[in-house]
């Protein structure tokens, strides 16, 4: 199996302090991994440096058998950024912001059919009837649908989330995990942080846990024990095997919540 994404040694300092802490994480063609860690164990940071928003102090990055910068594919690559308000001042509509997906590099036109993608990936968002909104009359979570929806337009082999459903109401994270589902049974290859498994928790194939910037697991994502997840309940459970998957920055109490 090739690689998706090939990161070895990434070191990323901010403010002068090392954030991420010689991270190696290789993710398959058609893999769907969640990078999951308490608040501020550097799960953003990793995720920025691997589409180069924040630069590699030390270490390497390939993306789809390409180096890190402009020789990787990007009209391939979809990356939804933690949720911001970067659309809230646009004087745009839904579709315009989708479409805008649609242009890299030399592509400065949206495609024929790019009004009906556009119109497709906001429908898989839950979002369909809001096509001709303006953005900034939409909510922060319908926001960060839309930027969902834009990084799911280019049909990308390699999509990376930013806690996508954070936020986001029951019904519209199922809508957008079965869109998920559809992208990834096509062999897109998705790195998905989250803070719980949640609606997704059906795609996750493994999981990497970061915690102080570093890994500390990698393998089978946190399950719930099922005699436990009755509805209604909030359940904390460490994982199987010797390493408890996410802990508090104190290192003591297990986080990963499982919502039946
Ligand atoms: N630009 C910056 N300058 C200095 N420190 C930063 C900067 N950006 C992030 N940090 C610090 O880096 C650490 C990791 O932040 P990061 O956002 O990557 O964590 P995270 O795991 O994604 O957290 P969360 O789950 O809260 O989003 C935090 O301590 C944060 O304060």
């Amino acid at each position: 199996m090739s690689e998706a994404i090939d990161a070895r040694g990434v070191v990323v300092e901010l403010g002068g302090a090392p954030i991420v802490r010689s991270v190696d994480l290789a993710v398959g063609e058609g893999e769907v991994v969640a990078l999951l860690g308490a608040n501020g164990s550097g799960k953003s940071t990793l995720v920025r440096s691997l589409v180069g928003v924040v630069p590699l102090a030390a270490g390497s990055v390939r993306l789809l058998g390409a180096t890190l910068g402009r020789q990787v594919p990007w009209g391939d690559v979809g990356y939804v950024p933690q949720r911001v308000s970067a659309t809230s001042g646009v004087p745009a509509t839904a579709c315009e912001v989708v479409l805008s997906g649609t242009l890299h590099g030399r592509r400065l036109r949206p495609p024929r059919d790019g009004r009906e993608r556009a119109c497709a990936a906001l429908a898989a968002v839950g979002l369909g009837a809001e096509a001709d909104t303006a953005v900034r009359t939409l909510s922060g979570g319908q926001q960060q649908r839309v930027l969902i929806a834009r990084a799911l337009v280019r049909q990308p082999r390699l999509l990376l989330l930013d806690e996508p459903v954070a936020g986001v109401d029951v019904p519209s994270q199922q809508t957008f995990a079965r869109a998920l589902a559809e992208l990834a049974a096509a062999g897109t290859t998705v790195l998905v942080v989250l803070h719980e498994l949640g609606a997704l928790a059906p795609l996750i194939q493994r999981a990497v846990v970061l915690r102080h910037g570093a890994v500390v697991h990698d393998g089978a994502p946190p399950r719930p024990a099922p005699d436990h997840a009755a509805a209604g309940h909030e359940h904390i459970h460490p994982h199987d095997g010797d390493v408890d998957p996410v802990h508090d920055e104190s290192g003591v109490t297990p986080t990963v919540r499982w919502q039946p």
